[in-house]
C-alpha cells in the first residue's frame, strides 16, 4: 500500500455480503436509483484513472457478467467522451447481462464505444492490446466472486498481470475475496483501487494490499442513514488514530508508576530475542524493563542497553524474585522449547501477571492445551497460530479475522494474529485491523520488537485489547519511518526500535485522549 495515501480511509470494515446490503439500503431505502449508483461509481473510478495516469491516451476496460462488469462499460463511456482511445473486452457475453449491467452495456453501445466480446480476440491479439495501452481498467470481478476465478477470467487476469502495464481495479482487485483478503486463484494486481460504499476488509489484510496497491475510498455520496443496514465487521487501525489514545505523562511522574516489565527470553543461542523485546520495551516508556535471560547473554544485553536491569536465570526457581514486584511479563521470544523454556514457562503462567506470550511460549502452549485466560495477549504469526488451533497454514489464511476469533474464543484474552494486515481480536470489542507496516519487517526480530512494545504499554497501564492495537500500530508506524528514510530491504529490528521515541512523541504533541482522531480529510 502507499503510505502517503493510508491515511483518508474510514474506519470501518466490511465483508462483501455487508457491503452488497448497504448497497441495496441506498437503493431501496435511500431512494438512490441504482443506475445512477453504478453512474457514479464509474466517474469516482475515472477520477482515479486521471489523478494516476494524468496522460493516458489509451486505456484498456475489461468488464465481466455482473454489477462490476456495469462499472467497467460506464468508465469506458468516461474514457471515450474523454477522448482517449478505448479498448473494451466483453469477457462475458453482453446477452447475459442483467440490469444495471446490461444498461451501461447499451449505454456504452449507443455512445459508440469499440466493445469486443473476449471470444473475438485471439489471445495473442490481447495481450497485444494491453501492452499498447497507458492503462488497464478491471472492471472483471467485484464483491461478487465465488471461489478462485473461473476461464477465461484466470488466463485474462494472467495475461493483465505478465503485461506489465499499471491496473486501475474497480472496487476490488479481480480473484479477491473481499470479505477474507485471500486470493485462492489468479488474481490482479493493481496500482489503484478505488472502492465505494464501505471500505472492504479484504483490501486491508492477507492478499489484499498486495493486490489493491494504493487504496481510494468514496462513499459515492449516499445518506448516512444506508450505513444502519450492516455492521463492520472490523475496525481500520493506524498509528495516526491510536497515538491520540496515549495520554500524556503527568508533569510530575516516576519511574516507579510507568510501569515494571519483566521480558523472560533467550535460550542459549537465541539472546538476541529477549534483548530487542527488552529494548523495545524501554523505548516504548516503561519505567523499568528488567530482561530474564541465560546468563551467557547478560554482558551482551547490558552493553546495548544499559538503562535495563538484566538477570541471568538457570532454573525456573531463578526466576520467583523477579516475578514479584513486577506489573506485567513479556514470554517467550527465543525462550525455546526445552527444559530452560518450559521451567520457565511454568512460573510466569502460574501467576496473575498480565502478560505477553509471543514465539515459543506460543510452540509450547499448543502442546500443552493451556487453561483459558483473559488478562493475556497472544502474538502468533500464522504458522504458530495453526500449530496452536491444530490447522494448517493455508486454513488461517483462508479468513483471517475468523482465524483470530477462533484463537479468541479458544485461549480468552487478546489474539493478534501478525502478518500483512495484522488482526487484533478480543471478545467484547470489534476487532482491529492494522494498517501499515512493510514488507522490511519480514525479518528475524520483528516480531520479538513487538511483543516488547505491547508489554511496555500493558504496564504503563492500558487493557490488554488497547495495549495491543496500539502497540501493533506503533510497530507498523515505526516500521515505515525506518523503511522511508532507509528503504525497506536492509531493515533491521535495532532501525525501527530508534524510531519509536520519534513515533511516541507524536502521541505527546496531539495530547490528551479522545482528541480528534486523524484530521480526517
Ligand atoms: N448497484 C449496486 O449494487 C452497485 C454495485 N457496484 C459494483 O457492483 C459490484 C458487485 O456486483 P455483483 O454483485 O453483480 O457482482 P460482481 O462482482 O460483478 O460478480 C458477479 C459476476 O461474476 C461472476 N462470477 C462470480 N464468481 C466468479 C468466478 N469465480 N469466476 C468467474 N466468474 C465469476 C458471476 O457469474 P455467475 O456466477 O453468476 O455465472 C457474475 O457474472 C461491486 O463490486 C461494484 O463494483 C457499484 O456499481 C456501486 C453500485
Ligand atoms: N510484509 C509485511 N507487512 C507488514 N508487516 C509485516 C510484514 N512482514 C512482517 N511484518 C510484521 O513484522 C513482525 C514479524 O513477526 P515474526 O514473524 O514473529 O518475527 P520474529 O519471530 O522473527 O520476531 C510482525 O508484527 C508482522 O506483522
Ligand atoms: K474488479
Amino acid at each position: 500500500m502507499n503510505l502517503t495515501n493510508a491515511h483518508s480511509l474510514p474506519e470501518a470494515l466490511y465483508r462483501a455480503d455487508a457491503v452488497q446490503a448497504l448497497d441495496r439500503c441506498a437503493i431501496e431505502t435511500q431512494g438512490i436509483d441504482g443506475f445512477d449508483l453504478m453512474h457514479r461509481a464509474a466517474r469516482a473510478a475515472f477520477r482515479q484513472l486521471l489523478r494516476h495516469w494524468p496522460h493516458a491516451a489509451r486505456v484498456a476496460v475489461l468488464c465481466g457478467g455482473g454489477n462490476n462488469g456495469g462499472d467497467g462499460y460506464l468508465v469506458a463511456a468516461n474514457a471515450y467522451q474523454k477522448g482517449m482511445a478505448v479498448d473494451c473486452v466483453a469477457v462475458t457475453d453482453p446477452d447475459r447481462l442483467k440490469g444495471d449491467a446490461r444498461r451501461a452495456f447499451d449505454e456504452a453501445t449507443s455512445l459508440g464505444v469499440p466493445i469486443e466480446p473476449v471470444e473475438a480476440v485471439s489471445d495473442k491479439a490481447l495481450f497485444d492490446r494491453l501492452c499498447a495501452s497507458d492503462a488497464i481498467v478491471d472492471a472483471l470481478l467485484g464483491t461478487g466472486i465465488t471461489g478462485a476465478p473461473r476461464a477465461p477470467f484466470d488466463r485474462i487476469i494472467q495475461r493483465v498481470n505478465r503485461a506489465g502495464i499499471g491496473v486501475l481495479a474497480v472496487d476490488v482487485p479481480s480473484g479477491l475475496n473481499a470479505s477474507t483478503g485471500l486470493a485462492s486463484g489468479d488474481v490482479i494486481h493493481a496500482r489503484v483501487t478505488p472502492t465505494f460504499i464501505g471500505l472492504k476488509a479484504g483490501l486491508m489484510t492477507g492478499d489484499g494490499p498486495d493486490c489493491a496497491g494504493d487504496v481510494v475510498f468514496d462513499d459515492l455520496g449516499v445518506p448516512e442513514a444506508t450505513y444502519d443496514a450492516a455492521s463492520p465487521v472490523a475496525r481500520c487501525v493506524n498509528w495516526r488514530r491510536a497515538s491520540t489514545m496515549l495520554a500524556p505523562r503527568r508533569r510530575g511522574a516516576h519511574k516507579g508508576e510507568c510501569g515494571h516489565l519483566l521480558v523472560v527470553a533467550g535460550e542459549q543461542g537465541l539472546g538476541g530475542a529477549g534483548i530487542l523485546a527488552a529494548e523495545a520495551a524501554a523505548r516504548t516508556g516503561a519505567g523499568l524493563v528488567t530482561l530474564a535471560t541465560r546468563p551467557e547473554h547478560v554482558s551482551a544485553a547490558l552493553t546495548r542497553c544499559p538503562s535495563l536491569m538484566v538477570r541471568g536465570v538457570t532454573h525456573g526457581n531463578d526466576l520467583c524474585p523477579l516475578l514479584s514486584g513486577v506489573d506485567g511479563v513479556v514470554f517467550g521470544p527465543g525462550a525455546g522449547q526445552g527444559p530452560w523454556g518450559q521451567q520457565m514457562m511454568q512460573q510466569v503462567l502460574a501467576r496473575p501477571h498480565p502478560l505477553v506470550l509471543d514465539a515459543d511460549a506460543l510452540n509450547l502452549m499448543a502442546s500443552r492445551a493451556p487453561a483459558r485466560r483473559e488478562n493475556q495477549v497472544l502474538t502468533p504469526h500464522p504458522g504458530e497460530a495453526a500449530r496452536l488451533l491444530g490447522i494448517t497454514t493455508s486454513e488461517i489464511a483462508d479468513d483471517r479475522l475468523a482465524a483470530a476469533d477462533r484463537l479468541q474464543e479458544r485461549f480468552g484474552g487478546v489474539a493478534l494474529l501478525k502478518g500483512v494486515g495484522t488482526v487484533v481480536q478480543t471478545r467484547a470489542e470489534r476487532p482491529a485491523v492494522i494498517e501499515g507496516g512493510n514488507p522490511g519487517m519480514a525479518t528475524g526480530g520483528m516480531g520479538d520488537v513487538l511483543s516488547g512494545i505491547i508489554g511496555s504499554l500493558l504496564v504503563q497501564g492500558l487493557p490488554a485489547f488497547e495495549a495491543a492495537w496500539l502497540g501493533a500500530s506503533l510497530h507498523a508506524e515505526a516500521g515505515d519511518r525506518a523503511a522511508r528514510k532507509q528503504g525497506q530491504r536492509g531493515l533491521l529490528p535495532m532501525d525501527l526500535i530508534g524510531e519509536l521515541p520519534a513515533c511516541l512523541s507524536d502521541s505527546e504533541r496531539v495530547g490528551a485522549p479522545g482528541s480528534p482522531a486523524d484530521g480526517e480529510e
